[in-house]
C-alpha cells in the first residue's frame, strides 16, 4: 500500500474506532483519490479528503413511542449531514435493527460521491434509525414514524436537508413521515422524495433506482457490443432496488433466476417472468410476507433457506439487498460459473475481496455509487418539479433517468479507462464524483 494512502487510512481509523463499513468506504476511496491527487496538483494543501471524511453534522436522538400492547418501546434516530459543498444534504432513511454510525457514516459518505455523479445539485447525507418495521402493525409504523419526525424535523427543509427511503423506509413510512412533518410546521413543501403521486411525488421514483441500475447495465454491455437480450440474471434482495431491476430487465429480454430476503433465495428455472414478479411485488409490498411463500404459488421453483444466490450459475449478478453480501468465495464462484458483469443495485454488497475478483478476471463491474444512483437523481428530478409546483409524465422522467445514467456511464469511462482498454468502474465513479465536490470546496474556502 501506498505510504500516504497508509497514513491517511490510519489517521482515519483512529479517529472512528469500532466503525469497519465506514472505514471500508474510506478506503475504496482514498484508493482512487490519492494518486489522482499526485498527479493534479491543484487538489492538494486543502486537505480535501481530510475534510470529506469528516460530517459536517451528526445528530443523534431518542425515539420513543407506544407500541399496540401500549408498552413504551425506545429506539435511536440519526441523521449524517456529510457534505453540503454542491447543495443540500441529501440521501435516504434505513430503519432496521442493524442500524449504527458505521453504517450510517459509510452510507452517508458514498452518496456524496454519488449525489455528485448524478450532475445534479446534491449535497450528501444518510439517516435512520435501529427500527425494525418487520412484523409491525401500520399503526405501530405509523408512531414510530410520526416519534421520528418530531425530532427530525428541525433539522432537515427543502434548502437544507432533504431525506428519501432506503432499506425498510418506503411509500409507507414517507407518507406518515411527511404528514408529521407537515403537522408540525404547518407548511407543504418537498422535504421528503419518494413521496406519494398524490401528495408531491414523481412518476418513475419507486422505479428508478431499479430501472437506473438496468440501464447502468445495458451502457457497460454496449462497450462490448453485446446486449441484456436472454442473458440470465441473478438478483438478490426482493424490495425496491431489486423488484424493479427485475422488470426492468424482463422488458429488456432477459432472465431472472433469482431473488432473496434475509431468510434465503429462490431459484426459478424458467424465470421469473412478469406475472410471477407481480407476485413477488404483492407479497413483499402488500402482505409482507417471506419470498419463501413464492413455492406457494410456483412450486416448480427451489427455496434455499439461509443461502445467498451466487452459487448459481448465471450471466449477470445484481446484489440488491444490503452491505457485504458478496464475499469474495461468492465472486469466484461467479467467475467459476461464466459470469460476465456484477452491477451493485445495493450500497457496497461486494466486499473489498469480491471487487478484487472480478477486477483480477476482467468482469465488468459497477459499484452501486455509479448504478443505483438513479434513485437519487431521480429524487433530484422530484425535488426539482416540486419547486416549480409542476409535474413530468412518465415518459419525459424516464428519458431524463436514461440520460443521467449515460453521462454517468460515460464519467465512469472518463476517469476509468486503462491502456488495456479495461474499464475500472470504481477509480472511474471515485474520481468523477469527487472532482465536482473538490472543486467547490476549494472555491468555498475552509469550511
Ligand atoms: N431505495 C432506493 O431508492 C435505493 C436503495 N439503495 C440500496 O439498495 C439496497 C436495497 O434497498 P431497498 O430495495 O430500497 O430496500 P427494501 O427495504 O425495499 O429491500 C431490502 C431488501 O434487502 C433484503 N435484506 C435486508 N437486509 C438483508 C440482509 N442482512 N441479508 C440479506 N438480505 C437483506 C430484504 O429482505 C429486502 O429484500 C440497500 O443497500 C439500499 O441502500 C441504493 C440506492 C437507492
Ligand atoms: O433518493 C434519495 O434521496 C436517496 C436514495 C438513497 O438513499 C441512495 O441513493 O442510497
Amino acid at each position: 500500500m501506498n505510504k500516504e494512502l497508509k497514513s491517511f487510512l490510519d489517521t482515519v481509523s483512529d479517529r472512528n474506532p469500532n466503525q469497519p463499513e465506514f472505514l471500508q468506504a474510506v478506503h475504496e476511496v482514498a484508493e482512487a483519490i490519492i494518486p489522482f491527487m499526485e498527479q493534479n496538483p491543484k487538489y492538494k494543501n486543502h486537505k480535501l479528503l481530510e475534510r470529506m471524511v469528516e460530517p459536517e453534522r451528526v445528530v443523534m436522538f431518542r425515539v420513543t413511542w407506544v407500541d399496540d400492547h401500549g408498552d413504551m418501546q425506545v429506539n435511536r434516530g440519526y441523521r449524517v449531514q456529510m457534505n453540503s459543498a454542491i447543495g443540500p444534504y441529501k440521501g435516504g432513511l434505513r430503519f432496521h435493527p442493524s442500524v449504527n454510525l458505521s453504517i450510517l457514516k459509510f452510507l452517508a459518505f458514498e452518496q456524496v460521491f454519488k449525489n455528485s455523479l448524478t450532475t445534479l445539485p446534491l449535497g450528501g447525507g444518510k439517516g435512520g434509525s435501529d427500527f425494525d418495521p418487520k412484523g409491525k402493525s401500520d399503526n405501530e409504523v405509523m408512531r414510530f414514524c410520526q416519534s421520528f419526525m418530531t425530532e427530525l424535523y428541525r433539522h432537515i427543509g427543502n434548502d437544507k436537508d432533504v431525506p428519501a427511503g432506503d432499506i425498510g423506509v418506503g411509500g409507507r413510512e414517507i407518507g406518515y413521515l411527511f404528514g408529521q412533518y407537515k403537522r408540525i410546521q404547518n407548511e407543504f413543501t418537498g422535504i421528503l422524495t419518494g413521496k406519494g403521486y398524490s401528495y408531491g411525488g414523481s412518476l418513475i421514483r419507486p422505479e428508478a433506482t431499479g430501472y437506473g441500475n438496468v440501464y447502468f447495465t445495458k451502457s457497460m454491455l454496449e462497450t462490448q457490443g453485446d446486449t441484456l437480450k436472454s442473458k440470465t440474471i441473478l438478483i438478490s434482495g426482493s424490495g425496491n432496488v431489486a423488484q424493479y431491476a427485475a422488470e426492468k430487465a424482463i422488458e429488456l429480454g432477459a432472465v431472472i433466476l433469482t431473488m432473496s430476503d434475509s431468510s434465503g433465495y429462490i431459484y426459478d428455472k424458467d424465470g421469473i417472468d412478469g406475472e410471477k414478479l407481480s407476485f413477488i411485488m404483492e407479497l413483499k409490498n402488500v402482505k409482507r410476507g417471506r419470498i419463501k411463500e413464492y413455492l406457494d404459488e410456483y412450486p416448480e421453483a427451489t427455496y434455499h433457506e439461509g443461502k445467498t444466490p451466487w452459487n448459481e450459475k448465471g450471466d449477470i449478478a445484481m446484489p440488491c439487498a444490503t452491505q457485504n453480501e458478496l464475499l469474495k468465495e461468492d465472486a469466484q464462484a461467479l467467475v467459476n460459473n461464466g459470469c460476465i458483469l456484477v452491477g451493485e443495485g445495493a450500497n457496497m454488497p461486494c466486499t473489498p475481496e469480491a471487487i478484487e475478483v472480478f477486477h483480477k478476471n476482467k468482469v465488468l463491474f459497477s459499484p452501486g455509487k455509479a448504478s443505483n444512483a438513479g434513485g437519487v437523481a431521480t429524487s433530484g428530478l422530484e425535488m426539482s418539479q416540486n419547486s416549480m409546483r409542476y409535474g413530468w409524465t412518465s415518459a419525459e422522467v424516464d428519458e431524463k433517468l436514461k440520460q443521467i445514467m449515460n453521462d454517468i456511464h460515460e464519467a465512469c469511462v472518463t476517469y476509468g479507462r486503462d491502456e488495456s482498454g479495461y474499464v475500472d468502474y470504481v477509480k472511474g465513479a471515485n474520481i468523477a464524483g469527487f472532482v465536482k465536490v473538490a472543486d467547490a470546496m476549494i472555491a468555498q474556502g475552509a469550511v
